[in-house]
């Protein structure tokens, strides 16, 4: 119990309408027990007319009596029963959707390490399948275990006061049945743990093959991956045989122990009735009672069961809740930022898979100033960009921005500042416009044009026949990897920033559209120090100063002209690329 610990300000939240549920649970069970005993007494009304002790008339007007408050109990026991579902159940999905809304809340603040060391089925199936094994237990399980105990402490009483030999022989098999049931829940538990496993390997291995459609179809891996689905599904569907095997044996263990309590209640209770220590009413009131105790009895085993699936679920979503993101705000206060960049002696190794990408870097670029980078595949040049966006944290020298180290800027003001255009733009199933005004919520139609002009996308958008409305993805229209790109452009042109971080996004344009956007780029990033990363000296040569990246060391740096006169990368890279295009 000690995970589902976590859930009490839950139940502090909803204490009101928890308690009023709980109270209801009561009564509806009080009001269910005067059926048995208007039964009984129904039997002995009919016993003593038999014995010619009462008139027919009074017979007929006692049984009225009885009847009519069966049916009252009855009903007011079935209204009681839904207010109580309406209390607890409904209380249970409230604590679900706060559960769900802490969960996702808390991916969202955790770092992009957290992501890559953790499969997107993982994930999902914590903020789903396990928490709605937690709302098992907050509400089916509060709710069923209240009713046992009421009838329990009720009937149990009652029967006692009634005819206590009886009673001890009736309820007898009970505790039999209980650990029968928990045992059997055990076993229940295990192995849905593993089919939950198996459920967890099968989500991640769809999530995946989804996500790569595209791969898989253009390798025509179509059958190896079906192959692998159809395994993973055998050991799914064996596991959930192995689980139906056990629940099978649940509800004919509950019948025997039933029968046995039954045959237990005719006997005893028939040789009290002939040695005239009971009426026969009394019998007949007992047999409903032992079916009455017998499923609170069986729910002991499964509250028991709910209770162990939803702390293994609770325990899952706690690892993830009290994880901490590794990238922390140590400052609260906001800092604006200037723009200046300063990297000094700079090494950055990725913890998870000890690659050193960046050794002993050192640049700086002024507020204002235009860095390029270029390098071969692999040399670190994204890591530039993704430590200074404060994605990972430095672990071996200074970086600096306005000189402070980046560790002391409000997090939220280094974030905001930055314009960043990743290497794979990433577009949401929404609006083109949407898409656009990710970058700045409340931006009006004109500016969302004027972004996607700059961008040199918006002769393609009013191209499409809803224009800046066309939903993307995958309910709407795929855009081309260019097309995509300077979308993903528009958007970081919108923000506004100090900063831009442009990430190789001009690699699938072609050169023309290339020297546009640059030249609106320039015009609008004037007062504004940007980073862009690319394979192509067209995009790096008006920069203020160039850095050629080779193995995450700087083996060159200088503008343009300056590289060209020194041999090396830059200059070979230059001549190549001229070359292929007078070709
Ligand atoms: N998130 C990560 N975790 C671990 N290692 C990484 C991560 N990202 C990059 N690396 C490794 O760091 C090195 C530098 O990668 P980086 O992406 O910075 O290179 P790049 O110059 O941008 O390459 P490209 O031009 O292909 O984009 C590579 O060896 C890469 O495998």
């Amino acid at each position: 119990m000690k995970e589902l610990r976590y859930l009490n300000h839950y139940f502090i939240k909803y204490r009101g309408r928890l308690l009023i549920g709980l109270l209801i649970t009561v009564v509806a069970r009080l009001f269910a027990l005067i059926v048995p005993m208007k039964v009984g007494d129904i039997v002995n009304v009919v016993e003593q007319r038999l014995n010619a002790e009462i008139t027919v008339e009074q017979m007929e007007s006692m049984l009225l009596n009885s009847i009519l408050l069966i049916i009252g109990a009855t009903l007011l026991s079935a209204f009681f029963t839904f207010i109580m579902r309406q209390t607890i159940i409904v209380v249970s999905r409230y604590i679900e959707f706060d559960l769900k809304n802490e969960v996702f809340q808390q991916y969202e603040r955790l770092s992009l390490s957290f992501y890559k060391q953790n499969r997107t089925g993982d994930l999902m199936n914590r903020i789903s399948e396990d928490v709605s094994k937690v709302r098992m237990y907050v509400g089916p399980a509060l709710m069923y275990s209240t009713t046992t105990i009421t009838l329990f402490v009720v009937v149990l009483g009652y029967m006692i006061y009634k005819a206590p030999l009886l009673t001890l022989y009736a309820v007898a098999p009970l505790p039999i049945l209980s650990v029968i049931i928990y045992k059997l829940s055990a076993a229940i538990h295990r192995r849905s743990t593993v089919v939950q496993e198996y459920l967890s390997k099968l989500t991640t291995f769809t999530q995946e093959s989804f996500s790569g459609i595209s791969v898989i179809k253009a390798y025509g891996l179509e059958p190896r991956t079906g192959t692998e689905f159809v395994n993973l599904s055998e050991g799914s569907k064996q596991k959930n045989i192995d689980l139906a095997k056990v629940q099978a044996l649940f509800f004919p263990l509950m019948m025997l122990l039933i029968g046995l309590s039954n045959i237990l209640v005719i006997y005893i209770g028939g040789q009290q009735y002939i040695n005239n220590e009971i009426e026969l009413g009394t019998i007949v009131e007992f047999l409903i009672y032992v079916n009455l105790l017998t499923w609170p009895v069986a729910i002991v085993g499964w509250v028991t069961s709910i209770v162990q699936q939803a702390e293994a679920s609770q325990k899952r979503i706690n690892q993830f809740l009290h994880e901490e993101p590794a990238i922390q705000n140590l400052n609260p206060a906001p800092t604006p930022i200037e723009g200046m960049i300063s990297f000094k002696n700079l090494s950055y190794t990725y913890p998870d898979t000890n690659i050193t990408a960046l050794k002993d870097v050192s640049f700086t670029i002024n507020p204002g100033e235009t860095l390029a980078i270029v390098g071969n595949t692999g040399s670190g040049k994204s890591t530039v960009l993704e430590l200074i966006g404060r994605l990972y944290d430095v672990n071996n020298g200074q970086l600096l921005i306005d000189n402070t180290p980046i560790k002391d800027l409000n997090l939220d003001s280094l974030r905001s500042s930055i314009g960043y255009v990743p290497q794979d733009a990433f577009l949401f199933s929404d609006t083109l416009s949407n898409n656009i005004k990710f970058g700045k919520e409340d931006a009006t139609q004109e500016e969302i044009v004027q972004a996607a002009k700059s961008a040199a996308v918006h002769d393609n958008i009013i191209g499409f026949n809803k224009g800046y409305e066309t939903i993307l993805g995958e309910r709407g229209i795929s855009l081309s990897g260019g097309q995509k790109q300077r979308v993903s452009i528009a958007r970081a042109l919108i923000k506004d920033p100090k900063i831009f971080l442009f990430d190789d996004c001009l690699s699938a344009v072609d050169t023309e559209t290339e020297e546009e956007i640059l030249q609106n780029l320039n015009k609008l990033s004037s007062n504004k120090t940007t980073i862009i990363v690319s394979h192509r000296v067209s995009s790096a040569k008006n920069a203020d100063k160039i850095i050629v990246l080779e193995e995450g060391r700087i083996i060159q740096q200088g503008t343009h002209n300056e590289l060209l006169n020194t041999d090396g990368y830059y200059k070979e890279l230059y001549t190549k690329q001229l070359l292929e295009k007078e070709i």
